[in-house]
């Protein structure tokens, strides 16, 4: 039966008529195994050996059909994870898998059994490998590669490690990328891009890293993109409807997932897996470290007997070639699990891909699958003793870890570039502010030279108005010193008038005529004096307030110059409002100042007008005083006369009379007259001394 592709192919139960056991020969050439890094170690602690699970597929039909009459040749033991291989009824042989998985074991429960640590183990670096190992149509590719698309539960390895993958990794932070291969007939043929065959196997000869340039790598975004691409690689893998299997896979399938993580997994990695000897070549510096790991999942094209597949022509040519592989894989891992110094790698294609997976650094899980009849007992032996040795292998499993050049190359970039458009923006912010700031301490200069012209302005203004104000307060104090001299003279005056009043008074008494008039006259005066004394009074007081306001503005005029000198421009304005109002104040003070002078003034000569007239009456008074003195006297003069001639007349008739009498008398004449004489004269001189002392009666 020719192969063709399972998108053609339909799945169909059928009778596998005949079975031939493929026994992997041991491999003669012999090789130094220096470089190859595999170690072989019994014990099952050891993390980094190759864990072998074994799952018996569920009777099929054909079981059902051809061995009613016989026992299933396998029995599992799941709780003491053995399998009994029956000969017969009576021999058996048993053997310790890692995991031991029923026909009723779930797609899940083998996921998790088998797969999931591995897949962990590449999330965290490391280089893993799931196979699955087994006798045609025993369940490789409904282990592995099932898609469950219709039925979750069904989906195989591939699908639900890939759903961990992506679920695990950071988007953004993280890639992961496909590569989904087939090798058919010792050809690598890429099943996303099936026209790319026989792609070429390159090794790193210093790591041993397997490299397939030109293969197809897809980066995964989500499952669904993935699901595509399986389904794509499927329909582009060969497969055969043979005697045991209705769709037998022709080819071994290889998907490689390629994992790369930042440094930040690395971390993590670090605290999950504390035991495993990590790389920390990176560990002690500061740098950004890139975790590549590589995951293969492989299903085996299965074993077969050609004369029990019934493969035959080209068939058979792809069976001849599925065992030549299979037997390869078979050498080495007897090679390894002997620890035989000459691993066969080279031998097949298959066992250089996988060359990483067996004695290599990858964590590797095999499963193998089994089918209970007893008629495939020689595969299925086979099958098991694969196993058996495989589980014998250990890997060093090894953290691959490189400096992420590239992505710290890019970081750095992305850092220099944020840097240099953060530079540029503060250089233009800069910029804009320095010429924001140079205007703006221009226009401070201006305002500054405004200000200091305005300033030096008002000074010579306020100066000018000073000097102004000075010369007239000098004036004004000119003035009041003046009106003051003024005051004192009419003080004097008044005092020399007062005096005059006083010696007025006395002559007051000398005439009756007059005393009235000059009583009204004095009082009148005496009333004028006094208001002219009270107004004098309030003058000087209000002179002397002047006098203390222009004290007080001087003070004040002297505080403002030094604060107009000091303070801002705008306080300077407010000062100079200030003072132009103190000064429209004073101004109108003095205004009314000079008002209250020039009424003064008026008042003041209106007195003097006043004193003039009193002045001019005191002198008539006077004169009129002088004419009666000179009256009096004149009167005084007559009456002395008046007495002399009253006295002589008085003294002649006293002669006549004692002349008269007889001459004897006559001697007594001369006394009398003398007599009366001297007392005519002793009266004149009291009435002089009345009339000087002015107690003349009136
Ligand atoms: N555990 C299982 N439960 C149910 N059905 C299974 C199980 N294992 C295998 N089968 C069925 O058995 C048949 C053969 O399985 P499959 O094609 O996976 O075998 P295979 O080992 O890949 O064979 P080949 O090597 O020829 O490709 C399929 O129809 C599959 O659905």
């Amino acid at each position: 039966m020719a192969s063709s592709s399972r998108q053609s192919s339909a799945r169909l139960d059928r009778q596998i008529p005949s079975a031939k056991t493929i026994r992997p020969k041991p491999h003669a050439r012999s090789r130094s195994v220096a470089s190859s890094g595999f170690s072989i170690d019994a014990s099952d602690s050891d993390s980094g050996r190759v864990r072998v699970a074994i799952r018996l597929r569920p009777k099929n039909a054909e079981d059902l059909a051809c061995d009613s009459d016989f026992i299933d040749c396998v029995e599992l033991q799941p709780e003491l994870k053995r399998l009994k291989l029956k000969k017969n009824n009576w021999s058996s042989d048993s053997y310790r898998f890692d995991e031991v998985l029923t026909e009723t074991a779930s797609q899940r429960r083998v996921y998790e059994a088998v797969a999931k640590p591995v897949v962990e183990s590449v999330l965290n670096g490391y280089n893993g490998t799931v196979m699955a190992y087994g006798q045609t149509g025993t369940g490789k590719t409904y282990t592995v590669g099932q898609l469950g698309k219709e039925d979750p539960s069904e989906r195989g390895i591939m699908v639900r490690a890939l759903e961990d993958i992506l679920a695990d990794a950071s988007p953004g932070l993280d890639t992961v990328r496909i590569t989904y291969l087939q090798l058919y007939l010792e050809s690598i043929q890429d099943l996303l891009a099936p026209e790319k065959t026989n792609i070429p196997i390159t090794e790193d000869p210093k790591t041993g890293e397997v490299f397939l340039p030109g293969a197809t790598m897809v980066e995964i975004r989500n499952l669904d993109q993935f699901l595509e691409l399986l389904q794509i690689g499927e329909a582009n893998r060969h497969a055969a409807n043979t005697k045991l299997n209705t769709e037998s896979s022709r080819s071994h399938a290889i998907l490689m997932v390629h994992i790369q993580r930042s440094s930040k997994h690395k971390e993590e990695n670090q605290v999950s897996l504390p035991a495993i000897s990590v790389n920390s070549e990176f560990s002690s510096r500061n740098v950004p470290v890139l975790l590549k790991s590589k995951l293969l999942i492989v299903d085996l094209a299965g074993s077969e007997r050609v004369d029990k597949s019934g493969s035959e022509g080209h068939m058979l040519e792809e069976a001849k070639f599925i065992n030549l592989s299979l037997t390869s894989l078979g050498k080495c891992i007897n090679a390894l699990a002997e620890n035989s110094p000459h691993i066969p790698t080279r031998d097949s294609k298959l066992t250089r891909l996988l060359r990483d997976s067996f004695g290599g650094t990858a964590r590797t899980s095999l499963i193998v699958t089994v089918g209970p009849s007893a008629r495939h007992y020689s595969e299925t032996s086979s099958t098991i003793m694969f196993g058996q040795r495989a589980m014998k292998i250990v890997n060093n499993l090894k953290l691959k870890e490189e400096f992420d050049y590239e992505s710290h190359c890019r970081k750095l970039e992305y850092r220099v570039d944020q840097l240099t458009a953060d530079i540029e923006r503060q250089q233009k912010f800069r910029d804009t502010e320095k010429v924001e700031m140079e205007e703006r301490l221009k226009e401070c200069e201006m305002s500054l030279a405004e200000a200091e012209k305005f300033r030096s302005e008002k000074f010579e203004g306020l100066q000018g108005e000073n000097t102004h104000l000075e010369l007239k307060i000098k004036s004004l104090l000119e003035d009041i010193n003046l009106q003051k001299d003024q005051n004192n003279v009419k003080t004097e005056e008044i005092t020399r008038l007062t005096m005059s009043l006083k010696q007025y008074k006395k002559y007051q008494l000398e005439s009756s005529t007059y005393q009235k008039v000059l009583a009204d006259t004095t009082q009148m005066h005496e009333k004028t004096l006094l208001e002219l004394t009270k107004q004098l009074e309030a003058e000087q007081s209000h002179s002397t307030n002047l006098e203390g306001q222009l004290a007080e503005i001087q003070q004040h005029l002297g505080d403002t110059k030094r604060s107009v000198q000091q303070r801002v421009v705008d306080e300077l304005n407010l000062k100079l409002q200030d003072m132009s109002k103190m000064n429209d104040e004073f101004v109108s003070k003095i205004h009314s100042l000079e008002r209250v002078n020039e009424e003064t003034l008026s008042e003041k000569e209106l007195l003097k007008e006043e004193v003039r007239i009193s002045q001019q009456k005191l002198l008539g008074e006077e004169k009129r005083r002088k004419s009666l003195e000179d009256e009096i006297a004149n009167l005084k003069k007559r009456l002395s006369d008046c007495c002399v001639e009253l006295e002589d007349k008085k003294a002649y008739k006293e002669e006549s009379l004692v002349r008269s009498t007889s001459g004897l008398g006559g001697s007594m004449k001369v006394p009398k007259s003398s007599k009366l004489r001297e007392t005519i004269s002793g009266q004149r001189d009291t009435i002089t001394k009345i009339f000087e002392e002015g107690i003349w009666p009136c």
